[in-house]
């Protein structure tokens, strides 16, 4: 160890006896956790419906018969509980902290759930934040899971950084939109999750078209699609393009997410299943 150590191993080359590997930085789930697999949902960058596509999918996998959570990392933007129409606070006992339910049974967690009040902002360091996921992981009781989803924080920086070190994602999924600059960002979330040696499990585009309700025609609204291309430069799977659909968006606003079917979440299920 040199005299300058910073003790932190991430930003350092030197391969010296206190290097701590990756397995090193892992928090162990609370004692009375029991869950099978985790799956991250990242993108790039804000507001491509990274939460909408936790949202399908984890409801998707519910009606299936699966036992699932939801880990609402995204602590600065929780919109988890209000697409889930929850509004009740999570409760406690000497153990730890207990998820809530959603009408379908989805045990969920988020920031949102522990505030006072809903609208409060949580203006705090990426340290804090990362903390507070990490305590999500380590404090929640997360019973018999099968599939526990976590809305990562949007981006590559620090937050996303270090609960992919922290928590043992066994796979992550990125949601990209159509546009040209969305892609290249993409090649980014993309390669950190490499960089981490987490496997990809695939890609969602969303917003991909807008299919018209009268002709059928569909519209790509935000341009072409760079989904086929990015899934071959990385040999990533596509799991599926969602259209704009108000319907989505009304039931977002609604909390009625877990009610929306949508056509290639079996087919998006079914690849996950095989793959984990
Ligand atoms: N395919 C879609 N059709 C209609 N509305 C959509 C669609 N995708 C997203 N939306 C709307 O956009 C809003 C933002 O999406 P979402 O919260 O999933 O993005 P995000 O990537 O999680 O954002 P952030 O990273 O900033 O939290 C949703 O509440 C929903 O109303």
């Amino acid at each position: 160890m040199s005299e300058s150590c910073g003790h932190d191993c991430n930003h350092c080359s030197s391969n010296c006896a206190e290097r701590k590997t990756k397995n090193d930085f892992l928090e162990k789930p609370h004692d009375l956790s029991r869950i099978k697999k985790v799956i991250g949902i990242v993108s790039g960058k804000g507001g491509v419906g990274k939460t909408l596509v936790t949202s399908l999918l984890a409801s998707e996998m519910r009606r299936q018969g699966f036992r699932i959570g939801i880990l609402d990392g995204d602590i600065t933007g929780p919109s988890i509980p209000k697409s889930f129409g929850i509004s009740m606070k999570a409760g406690s006992n000497e153990m730890g902290i207990l998820p809530v339910q959603s009408k379908s049974g989805i045990e969920i967690m988020s920031i949102n759930l522990l505030l006072e009040n809903e609208t409060d902002p949580v203006v705090w360091r990426g340290p804090i934040i990362a903390g507070t996921v990490k305590q999500f992981w380590t404090e929640v009781i997360w019973t018999d899971i099968d599939y526990l989803f976590i809305d990562m924080p949007p981006g590559t920086g620090d937050v996303p950084l270090t609960i992919f070190q922290s928590i043992p994602v066994d796979g992550i999924i990125v949601v990209t939109s159509p546009q040209e600059l969305v892609s290249m960002i993409v090649s980014k979330a993309v390669k950190m999750a490499e960089m981490m040696a987490i496997p990809i499990l695939g890609l969602v585009e969303n917003m991909s078209y807008y299919q018209c309700p009268d002709c059928g025609e569909k519209h790509q609204v935000f341009g072409n699609s760079h989904l086929e291309e990015i899934s071959a430069i990385h040999h990533i799977p596509i799991l599926g393009k969602l259209p704009i659909n108000p319907q989505i968006s009304e039931a977002c606003d609604e909390g009625t997410i877990e009610e929306i079917p949508d056509p290639w979440l079996a087919k998006a299920v079914d690849t996950l299943k095989e793959m984990m």
